[in-house]
């Protein structure tokens, strides 16, 4: 009998049901997440995207099931600071704050650093998503896609091991969204960072992600699972097919047939 070697994933959902207001919209789903993986969540509108992402990072409390984050604790922050990272899509930036400042707020809640030591990790987040020359700026005065940025830097900030993405190219130009993509790649691969990213651009999924999952409303859970150039090539199901192609409405729920947006 093969042994599987495999590190057990960094993140799983087991028997996992979340919905709203006592009515499931994803039910006993089954999600073990790999380490080093960039994992796009793909379905129709109201599938319950950012519903699922919302019990994964623990913001609301599933229905019933689990989720368990297998994460090195870090002997430098105190047990209960957050070992995940997430950017919204709004970035949630606090607007009265630079955005050195704005990087800086999880090192100051939950590090006993001084002054100096933070602002000095804060200025290498801001380096590595290349917004160096801004730290002194409003989140106002930024652009979409740099707010976007500055979002990941304080996301990171803590060294977070996991990145959440809720469609991150929301309101982005194609090229403002393929930069965006080369930032979360290097993440990914030169920091080791596993990523959990929402999104409707199948460019962007083709791009960086090495696994996904496509949600469907009928089923109220996932219909395929896979890298995506293989979903797209090589699956025969109708719900997939239409989700990758384009090809043919849903019969039995129009609305989740909407295929993601493909760029020419
Ligand atoms: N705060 C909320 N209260 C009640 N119902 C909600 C809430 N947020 C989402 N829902 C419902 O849950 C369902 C799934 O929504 P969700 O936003 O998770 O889907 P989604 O796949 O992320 O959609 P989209 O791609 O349009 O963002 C929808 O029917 C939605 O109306």
């Amino acid at each position: 009998m093969d042994v599987d070697q495999r590190p057990p994933p960094i993140l799983e959902a087991r028997r996992l049901t979340v919905g709203w207001g006592g009515v499931p919209i994803l039910e006993d789903l089954y999600l073990p997440v790999e380490r080093g993986a960039v994992l796009c969540v793909l379905g129709g509108s109201g599938t319950g995207k950012s519903t699922l992402l919302r019990a994964l990072i623990g913001l609301d409390r599933p229905m019933s099931g689990e989720v368990i984050m297998r994460v090195e604790p870090d002997p430098y922050l105190p047990p209960e600071a957050p070992r995940l990272g997430v950017l919204f899509q709004s970035a949630a930036l606090f607007g009265s704050m630079t955005v050195l400042e704005n990087v800086a707020l999880p090192l100051r809640r939950w590090t006993d650093l001084d002054p100096r030591a933070i602002e000095t990790i804060a200025r290498a987040k801001l380096r590595l998503v290349g917004l160096e020359s801004y730290e002194n700026h409003l989140p106002a005065e930024l652009s979409g896609g740099m707010k976007k940025r500055a979002g990941i830097a304080r996301a990171i900030a803590l060294e977070a091991p996991l990145l959440f993405l809720d469609e991150p190219s929301a309101g982005l130009d194609p090229v403002t969204s393929a930069a965006l993509d080369d930032l979360i790649l290097t993440l990914n691969r030169n920091l080791g960072i596993t990523v959990v990213i929402v999104t409707h651009e199948l460019q962007s999924v083709y791009r960086i992600g090495t696994d996904c999952v496509l949600l469907h409303r009928d089923t109220k859970g996932i219909v395929a699972r896979g890298r995506p150039t293989v979903l797209r090539d090589k699956s025969k199901d109708p719900r997939v097919r239409a989700f990758f192609h384009a090809e043919h409405s849903l019969r039995s729920s129009q609305s989740d047939a909407q295929p993601a947006q493909v760029q020419p």
